[in-house]
């Protein structure tokens, strides 16, 4: 809500939220690829978002205060513009969608002065059909994904020379959930009267994570053909790996390393941002035997949680003090 506000800092805006868009045939996306993702892109068949839209500018200001609706664009045509509109998008990612549409709204409505938009991907899987002797990706069905998913926040204003300018932007990946059956543990915190949680040290460890990025220039994220756009599904990958790779001590320290490994992969990013939750089962039985056979059951709330913002020179202290490269040898430690 950054740009969502009158000159004297109270914030105004509306807008429509839940316009759920599903275009077919966008332009497929091509990303580099990295050493911990086989995703080198998609084909975009099924390009769909839930997008919400909202609007402000000092001249709103008389809708609220005196009912006058002669400058509002009712949000029943907001939706009608995002929807229509988006079939005239050429490029191949969210954010130059979210783009894509902010710019032309406040060229259509030049009494607009900010927008903030905010698009939702709505994951589809491609199924697999027999294809001869072996099975392929079918081109024709999809199934949505109910699991992680690519999100983007933009806020754009109208600056005098330049129209409309990008002011912030964040793109994300949420709901990753993910369990590590061994190699996690947690001790040497705090003991005191108000302790009653015994050390760990190997635990099944389930985390919910959301992870968030910038880009040092927005425009690398609005066209994949810089070659420098970073898609979900390589964030997804990288944290699939380190989560493989490191033994943990704790949350804190296993989002601190996928954050540096984000920042070395994609030096074009200049801002990582984590918030994660703990879900670790509940132990019934403890693991016992060679294969470790143990019992849980899914935990009960209240869940902590961890918030943490890195940037490059986060990446640039690890690699010069050397613990950067110390951890990266001792990750083997699935
Ligand atoms: O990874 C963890 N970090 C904590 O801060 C914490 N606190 C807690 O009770 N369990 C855990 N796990």
């Amino acid at each position: 809500m950054l740009v969502l506000k009158l000159s004297d800092g109270r914030t105004l805006y509306y807008g429509k939220g839940d316009v759920l868009s599903y275009r077919t045939y966008a332009t497929p996306l091509d990303v580099q690829p990295i050493p911990e993702s086989a995703f080198a892109g998609s084909g975009n068949v099924i390009f769909a978002h839930n997008i919400k839209f909202s609007v402000s500018s000092e001249r709103l200001l008389p809708s609220f205060t005196e009912g006058g609706n002669a400058l509002v664009v009712a949000t029943d045509s907001m939706k009608n513009f995002i929807l229509r509109e988006t079939a005239r998008y050429e490029g191949s990612t969210t954010e130059g969608l979210l783009a894509f549409i902010g710019e032309l709204f406040l060229e259509k409505y030049p009494h607009v002065t900010a927008i903030e938009a905010e698009g939702h991907r709505l994951p589809f899987e491609t199924v697999q059909v027999r294809d001869g002797e072996g099975f392929a990706d079918s081109p024709l069905v999809y199934r949505p994904s109910h699991n992680d998913r690519a999100s983007a926040n933009l806020a754009l204003d109208r600056a005098a020379a330049v129209g409309a300018r990008i002011v912030s932007h964040e793109c994300a990946l949420s709901d990753l959930q993910l369990i590590k059956v061994s190699g996690s543990s947690f001790y040497g915190f705090i003991r005191d009267e108000y302790t009653t949680l015994p050390e760990s040290y190997d635990r099944p460890l389930f985390i919910f994570l959301d992870i968030f990025w910038t880009y040092a220039d927005a425009q690398d994220a609005l066209h994949a053909e810089r070659g420098r756009y970073v898609a979900a599904e390589l964030v997804r990958d990288l944290a699939h790996h380190v989560f493989h790779e490191f033994k943990t001590p704790s949350i804190q320290y296993l989002i601190y390393r996928i954050g540096l490994r984000m920042l070395k992969r994609f030096p074009q990013l200049s801002q990582v941002r984590f918030e994660s939750n703990n879900r670790t089962w509940e132990t019934v039985v403890e693991p016992v035997g060679g294969l470790h056979a143990g019992v849980y059951t899914e935990p009960r709330p209240p869940f902590g949680f961890q918030g943490f913002t890195m940037t490059q020179a986060d990446l640039a202290a690890a690699e010069s003090n050397g613990s950067e490269a110390r951890d990266e040898e001792r990750g083997a430690g699935a």
